[in-house]
């Protein structure tokens, strides 16, 4: 749940609160500066494939051929062709490819994703991988439900049942050897058993749990890769230097893994090429020694990660839509991608509640000024989104919008607050307690933040127009936060209003030609 909070003294101040930026509102992962912004071309591809859909790049007739049939001996074949992806030697890994969950959900996933890798025979990729489809999720339903179900009936669990059935399934359809999940396959029942036999399911517990997702894809995905004649290696993440704070379900990552996975992913090339298929999500508690995990959707955090760590080119993450978009399609479903972005505005889209990214994922890669491409792997000819360090902004008004939902809104009223600081370090729990010995405090619940992320440099422009709208569709605003360097505009609704705000919001600025006018003139006066 996030907070916000509204602190009113003398003279008046407005402020926010999320649990993603638990400092004050606007707190994102600010990038600005100025610095050179390398901009990598993906190539398009040039033909595709039969019942397989596999496209190819720059292909000669052979790769063609071979790909259209579809199948691993075909593939087998274009990788021949290519001289063998990742065993050219003296070439360097130049990117790095992330494929989430929906990329990798079945074996027809999994040989497309091959077959976009195969599509940039010039590129030397780490490919990071996320759990196949929704395992993550089956896996956390699988051990909540061993914590009440008894040891007898821990095979009986159906998200267990879905989780083998899926993997081994998918082994079978790529026919590869079963062993290849086997003893992951082993170890996860034990581990459900153990957790029914203690009746209980620690946070440490837990990401030990999640883990086998990563560990199990990347590892059939390794493996086809190897039959299809494109050698590659399997690394879990916590064996070759993610070093994590011991935060169990949200780890952050220490300094000391940018040379780790540096010296452990470089030196293995340079001594026997590979392409590295890397488990996201995952690291090693540093006290701890446990597998620790980095937040849910935390496999883009670990492509950006390598991808400093190693200075590649590009970090590509392959989702399921086209790329950010101007609002969560689920939401509403006429949102149109973004074609640029900066690290700045996408940290903050992601810090204030947009799925597509996990909320420290552009960190690294700001600071390695790596750019970061989002790609459909539903659709690769897509452009997709471009995050970069720096973008033309100057015919920008609004980027994206985000919703928020389930905020709780403290309201502070005192004139004692002034000159008090340090009351909300404390634990949250004894914040309103702490409050109300200075203040009025009412605790506002199922409200949602909307974020506004665009040029402040036309704030005025963006908040007319979204007030205008706002008021228009009846909707009372009940708070409202700038940052003042920051891209983003926070507003505050009840909850119950705040899908409709979001369509109406959307129309006005990415759809509507209504307030056009009150655009162009602000653009003149601007
Ligand atoms: N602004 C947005 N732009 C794009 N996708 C969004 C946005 N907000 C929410 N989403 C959701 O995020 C999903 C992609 O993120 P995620 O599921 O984490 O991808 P993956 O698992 O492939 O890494 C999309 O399917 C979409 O439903
Ligand atoms: N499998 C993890 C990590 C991840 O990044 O997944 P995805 O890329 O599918 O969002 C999760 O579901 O959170």
């Amino acid at each position: 749940m996030a907070i916000a909070l509204r602190f009113a003294a003398a003279p008046l101040r407005l402020r926010l609160v999320s649990p993603n930026a638990p400092a004050i509102a606007g707190a994102g992962d600010g990038g600005g500066g100025g610095g050179r912004a390398r901009i990598g071309v993906l190539r398009r591809a040039c033909c595709r494939g039969g019942g397989g859909r596999v496209e190819v790049a720059g292909a000669d007739s052979a790769r063609c051929r071979a790909k259209r049939a579809g199948d691993a001996a075909a593939a087998a074949a274009a990788a021949e062709t290519l001289g063998g992806i990742g065993v050219g030697g003296g070439d360097q890994l130049s990117v790095v490819m992330k494929f989430g969950g929906s990329s990798v959900s079945s074996a027809a996933r999994m040989r497309e994703v091959a077959g976009l890798i195969l599509a940039f025979p010039e590129e030397r990729p780490v490919v990071v991988l996320s759990a196949m489809g929704k395992t993550t999720n089956l896996l956390l339903l699988a051990g909540e439900k061993a914590v009440g179900c008894g040891v007898i009936r821990v095979s009986e669990i159906e998200e267990w049942n879905m989780i083998k059935n899926l993997h081994i399934k998918t082994v079978e359809e790529l026919a590869l050897p079963r062993s290849v999940i086997r003893t992951l396959l082993d170890e996860l029942e034990q581990l459900l058993k153990g957790i029914a036999m203690m009746k209980e399911l620690t946070l440490r517990t837990t990401d030990y749990l999640v883990s086998f997702g990563e560990c199990m894809s990347t590892r059939i995905f390794a493996a086809y890769l190897n039959k299809i004649g494109v050698k590659a290696r399997q690394y879990d993440a916590f064996d070759i230097g993610f070093i994590t704070t011991d935060d169990f379900g949200n780890a952050d990552i220490l300094e000391a893994t940018y040379p780790a996975i540096a010296k452990r992913l470089h030196g293995d090339w340079i001594r026997d090429p590979a392409l590295p298929i890397v488990t996201g999500f995952l690291g090693k508690g540093w006290k701890s020694g446990a597998v620790t995990t980095l937040g849910r959707g935390g496999s883009d955090l670990t492509a950006t990660t390598i991808g400093k760590a190693l200075g590649l080119r590009e970090i590509q993450v392959w989702k399921d839509v086209d790329g950010v978009l101007t609002c969560d399609p689920n939401i509403y479903p006429n949102a149109t991608t973004v074609p640029y972005l900066t690290f700045e505005e996408a940290a903050e889209l992601a810090y204030f509640g947009a799925q597509v990214l996990h909320p420290q994922s552009m960190r690294p890669a700001r600071e390695g000024d790596i750019p970061v491409r989002v790609k459909n792997s539903y659709n690769p000819k897509a452009p997709g989104t471009l995050i970069t360090k720096q973008r033309e902004m100057d015919k920008v008004v609004l980027t994206s919008i985000v919703l928020k939902s389930n905020v709780t809104m403290l309201d502070i009223v005192s004139t004692r607050m002034l000159g008090q600081f340090g009351f909300l370090a404390k634990e949250l729990d004894h914040v309103v307690e702490e409050l109300e010995k200075i203040a009025v405090v009412h605790l506002l619940q199922q409200r949602a933040i909307i974020s506004l992320i665009g040029n402040v440099r036309r704030s005025s422009l963006i908040l007319e127009k979204a007030f205008h709208v706002l008021r228009k569709s009846g909707v009372n605003v009940q708070m409202i936060s700038q940052g003042a360097s920051k891209v983003n505009m926070s507003l505050i609704v009840h909850d119950s209003e705040a899908k409709q705000c979001i369509k109406a919001l959307h129309q006005a600025f990415f759809e509507d030609d209504v307030l056009t006018e009150v655009d162009e003139d602000a653009l003149h006066m601007s």
